[in-house]
């Protein structure tokens, strides 16, 4: 079976078994602000077990493609939200899990305006920006423990356009 995984847009739909994708989209929830700002209200599963909430910045290399997907990894006690502080699209990969191993992974090029927020224990790719600046917002769990899973595929996959 190829090794080659080809790249769709992001949508919520395709994403919903791994996590949530955090854009405005539609009517906002509610008009906030005197009627100048809508609030899309309440769009990703957080979790932090034994911790709590943290907001970091990552910045992240910009990589090409075709890309090398050779190790993903997954966080057991807590989901992980990537916030581009950009307008650029990155790359998020994630893969579904048959009894504690990825199988086969996804890959997704996000539209200007979107992130993601991994669920607790989806296994997916590390921050794999497309251009500069690669810095995101990061809300994930801050406590105890590595909260940090990584399998090395035995064959690498290749990530295609
Ligand atoms: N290790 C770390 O903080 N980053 C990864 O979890 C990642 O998903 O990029
Ligand atoms: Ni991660």
């Amino acid at each position: 079976m190829s090794r080659e995984v080809r790249i769709q847009p992001l949508t919520a739909e395709a994403f919903a078994p791994f996590g949530d994708v955090i854009e405005a989209s539609g009517t906002p929830d509610k008009m906030i602000n005197q009627g100048l700002c809508g609030r899309h209200d309440d769009l990703a599963r957080l979790d932090f077990d034994g911790g709590r909430a943290g907001i970091s910045v990552f910045d992240g290399a910009p990589r090409t493609l075709p890309l090398t997907l050779d190790m993903v990894e997954r966080h057991p006690e807590g989901s992980q939200a990537f916030l581009p502080m950009s307008a650029e699209p990155f790359l998020v990969i994630v893969a579904p899990d048959n009894g504690g191993v990825p199988v086969r992974p996804l890959a997704f090029r996000t539209a200007p305006g979107q992130g993601v927020n991994y669920h607790r224990g989806v296994w997916h790719g590390v921050l794999t920006p497309l251009s500069s600046p690669g810095l995101f917002a990061v809300v994930d769990r801050i406590g105890p423990g590595a909260n940090l899973e990584e399998h090395w595929f035995d064959t690498p996959y290749q990530v295609v356009e």
